[in-house]
């Protein structure tokens, strides 16, 4: 976020989509204009929605529905999926347990990350390395988030491809060899509606989630479309909504972004505040890292021997996300600032076990 914008662009990613898997695909006047797009988005804001992605919107809908029932469920039924450290923080929070900045947030939310097998990455990345807790009821809710969840993550890449053409890189410059096996966070979250404390006439104004960055690549924000409660900060401080806009994702760059960009794009402060009475539901789909590392691709050249020898060895050695990507400025990027590397490099699971850590009081 460089500037004193005043509202949140709008682009059709459609023409990307159309060709994100085409060597030549920068070449194609369409996907140039959405580039450019892209590049001034994520300059100015970090930023923007997005239609023509693609992702039927009875699903988008049926998404914030399921949450919905779920949110509603008796607490009793809620925490049979409670969260805590010994679940490797996955599962449901109830109001008031996820801080921001040393505040408790005005949400309750269950948090789900992608499985890791145990053991992978050394002592790190222990803290995560459970499995996801899904609530039993509804009944579809499981099959139906993982069916999405896959979506998000085809949807995430192919944006991401469009970003490395921005930053001037080739369309796979955010991708490791193992690209398509990334590394994501689901948040599934609902906002208590205000209510007018002790018969005053102003609703107390309660901060559903305090100002933040996020942590990873590119962010997928699936709201509900009659609230409107999530702002962004610009440059001098002003904070400026994204109100829903039907049949769009509200997309935002993280941590990693900024730092393989060398800051050429932000990640730009947001928070949440529901202030209309009513419940509002939002689910979250983060888009972390897919850079592969040394480590991995030594991995792969065992996993690769290793599947000689069996379908056992095929199961037990499947492709692991890259959890331990050490991201670091990219080059066209660091010449394109002024040829100095503006952050040290950081291992993108270490950034999010710290962050995950310091976030709960329970
Ligand atoms: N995985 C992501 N990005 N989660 C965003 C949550 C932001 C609130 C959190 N308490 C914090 O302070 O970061
Ligand atoms: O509720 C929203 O609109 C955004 C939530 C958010 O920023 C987050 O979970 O990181
Ligand atoms: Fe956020």
């Amino acid at each position: 976020m460089a500037t004193d914008f005043k509202s949140i662009p709008l682009i059709d990613i459609s023409p990307l989509l159309a060709k994100w898997d085409d060597l030549n695909m920068a070449e194609d006047e369409g996907v140039a204009e959405v580039v450019s797009k892209l590049d001034q988005a994520c300059r100015e804001a970090g930023f923007f929605y997005v239609k023509g992605h693609g992702i039927p919107d009875s699903l988008i809908k049926e998404v914030r529905n399921v949450t919905r029932r779920f949110f509603h469920l008796p607490y009793e039924e809620k925490i049979k999926i409670k969260l805590s450290a010994a679940t490797g923080y996955r599962g449901y929070q109830r109001i008031g347990e996820n801080i921001t900045k040393g505040i408790p947030d005005m949400h309750e939310a269950i948090d789900c990350y992608r499985e890791m097998k145990q053991g992978m990455y050394g002592a790190f990345s222990k803290p995560l390395e459970e499995s996801n807790q899904w609530p039993i009821n509804p009944p579809n809710f499981k099959q139906l988030m993982e069916e999405y969840i896959n979506l998000c993550t085809d949807l995430s890449r192919k944006i991401m491809r469009g970003i490395a053409l921005a930053l001037s890189g080739s369309a796979d410059e955010c991708e490791g060899e193992r690209a398509g096996d990334p590394f994501w966070v689901f948040r599934i979250i609902g906002y208590p509606g205000v209510s007018c404390a002790n018969g005053e006439d102003t609703p107390t104004n309660d901060i559903g989630c305090g100002a933040h960055t996020d942590y990873g690549l590119l962010t997928l924000v699936n709201q509900d479309d009659d609230i409107t409660a999530l702002q962004v900060r610009n440059l001098s401080g002003e904070w400026i909504s994204a109100p829903p806009i039907p049949g769009t994702f509200v997309c935002n760059i993280g941590d990693m972004l900024k730092i393989l960009s060398n800051g050429l794009y932000e990640s730009t402060l947001h928070r949440v505040t529901n202030n209309s009475p009513k419940y509002r539901v939002c689910v979250a789909y983060f888009y972390e890292v897919n850079l592969s590392t040394q480590q991995c691709s030594l991995f792969l050249f065992f996993n690769f021997c290793l599947s000689f020898s069996g379908p056992l060895s095929m199961f037990l050695f499947r492709e692991q996300p890259n959890f331990d990507a050490a991201i670091e400025p990219l080059d066209i990027c660091i010449q394109r600032t002024g040829g100095t590397k503006k952050f040290e490099g950081a291992v993108y699971g270490k950034h999010l076990v710290s962050k995950v850590q310091t976030n709960f009081v329970m």
